[in-house]
């Protein structure tokens, strides 16, 4: 096997930690290394990472590894890290559709994920998308910077009000639900949602905010819950997507439901790429020329599917919702965390939406795991903090 680069922290520490990747920040590497960790970062420059490059970086001993949504972590990386010696891996992100968790457990692996901390930076670019959408910001741009504007004009530009329209969820969840609340109270939208359960926080939220303009001699807001995707699809004047990608939601979005869709309807997705057959999407963008996209992630990641680029009625941006500094240095600290909890045999948080006392650096992180996706199958006991 070819040697692969790494950067090495703390070189005389018991448990030997790998990240996959540099991460953001210094405190996720300090969190480690005080608690005993050699910590072994990645420091090749291709960006995807091959399970072959990842069994080079696990090696004979490894106590835990923490990895990329980019990265395929199945059987053959889960019994590896097994035989290394290791009982745990965090994914440096929420969505965990790229584990196999079954393989995980039957390794014996714990796997950790990273909510919460990426939940308002992701809603926010949704609704940058949104806005982008609507108010075709960066066909504007475009034209601006090809010198082709020369003057005012009643037609230039023109795209969709949000105000008083509908707003539509789908996976009205941590992000979902609050993409909803910046559209509902930045634009007065009235909301439409979709999801298996219902978001009664969300619900209570648009109430109160409805009597809140009514008292105020302003239209209220409204919200419903559809019985079906369906509704959403033909009632809503924006759509965003925010489901976890799984069989349930693969190809959500297809040429039927596509169909369904008011011709001027804008279409967000920054969830995962493969909720969108995006190939159906390509051709709806041609024949619909007021429909508008704004994608942040893609089916075939990192390509586009052919003829998306040339769409101007799409907005594309290179899966970037999580990327604000804060939430990145966030995401690290979780996913490091999760790792050095397992290793160090520290229970599992109770509370996966409540990760607040993790990231405030003027004390030190409760003695946890913040948050383990498959605590209950390996019977890994609960935080009573
Ligand atoms: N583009 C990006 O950078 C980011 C993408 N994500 C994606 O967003 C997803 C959601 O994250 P969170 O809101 O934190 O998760 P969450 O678990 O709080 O919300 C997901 C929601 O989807 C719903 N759902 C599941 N199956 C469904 C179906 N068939 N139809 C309708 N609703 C369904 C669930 O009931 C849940 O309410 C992640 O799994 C990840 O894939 C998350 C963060 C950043
Ligand atoms: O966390 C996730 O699921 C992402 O997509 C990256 O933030």
């Amino acid at each position: 096997m070819k040697p692969i680069s790494i950067e090495v922290w703390n070189p005389s520490g018991k448990y030997r930690v790998v990240s996959t990747k540099s991460m953001p920040g210094s405190r996720w590497i300090r969190l480690l290394t005080e608690q005993d960790c050699r910590v072994e970062i990645c420091t090749e420059t291709k960006t995807i990472l091959s399970v072959d490059d990842i069994l080079a970086l696990i090696g004979d001993r490894c106590d835990g590894v923490i990895g990329q949504l980019t990265e395929d972590w199945g059987d053959v990386l889960f019994s590896a890290l097994r035989r290394a010696g290791g009982t745990a891996f965090s994914n440096m992100a929420v969505g965990y559709n790229n584990v196999d968790v079954d393989a995980a457990n039957k390794h014996g692996i714990a796997v950790g994920n990273t909510p919460g901390v990426l939940t308002e930076t992701t809603a926010e670019l949704a609704a940058s998308l949104s806005l982008s959408a609507a108010r075709r910001i960066v066909e504007a741009d475009q034209f601006m910077r090809a010198g082709l504007y020369d003057g005012w004009l009643p037609h230039l530009f023109v795209g969709n009000l949000l105000k008083g329209q509908t707003v539509g969820v789908i996976g009205a969840g941590r992000i979902g639900s609050a993409y909803a609340r910046m559209m509902i109270e930045g634009f007065k939208m009235n909301l439409i949602y979709y999801d298996l359960y219902q978001a009664t926080r969300l619900e209570k939220f648009v109430t109160a905010y409805g009597e809140f303009l009514k008292a105020n001699g302003e239209q209220p807001v409204t919200w419903k819950r559809a019985s079906s995707m369906q509704e959403v699809l033909s009632e809503a004047d924006v759509i965003s997507l925010h489901p976890i990608l799984d069989k349930t939601t693969y190809h959500l979005i297809n040429k039927d439901s596509l169909a369904l869709m008011k011709k001027e309807a804008i279409l967000v997705n920054a969830s995962r790429g493969p909720v969108i057959d995006e190939a159906a999407l390509v051709e709806h963008l041609k024949a619909n020329p007021m429909f508008r996209v704004g994608l942040d992630v893609f089916e075939d990641e990192p390509l586009m599917k052919p003829g998306l680029a040339e769409q101007k009625n799409a907005v594309v941006v290179p899966h970037i919702a999580s990327a604000s500094k804060w939430t990145r240095e966030g995401m690290a600290t979780l996913a490091a965390l999760n790792v050095l909890g397992k290793i160090k045999g520290y229970p599992v948080w109770s509370d996966p939406n409540r990760i607040e006392p993790f990231l405030d650096e003027s004390s030190p992180p409760p003695a946890a795991s913040p948050s383990i996706v498959n605590a209950k199958q390996l019977g890994l006991p609960s935080s009573k903090l």
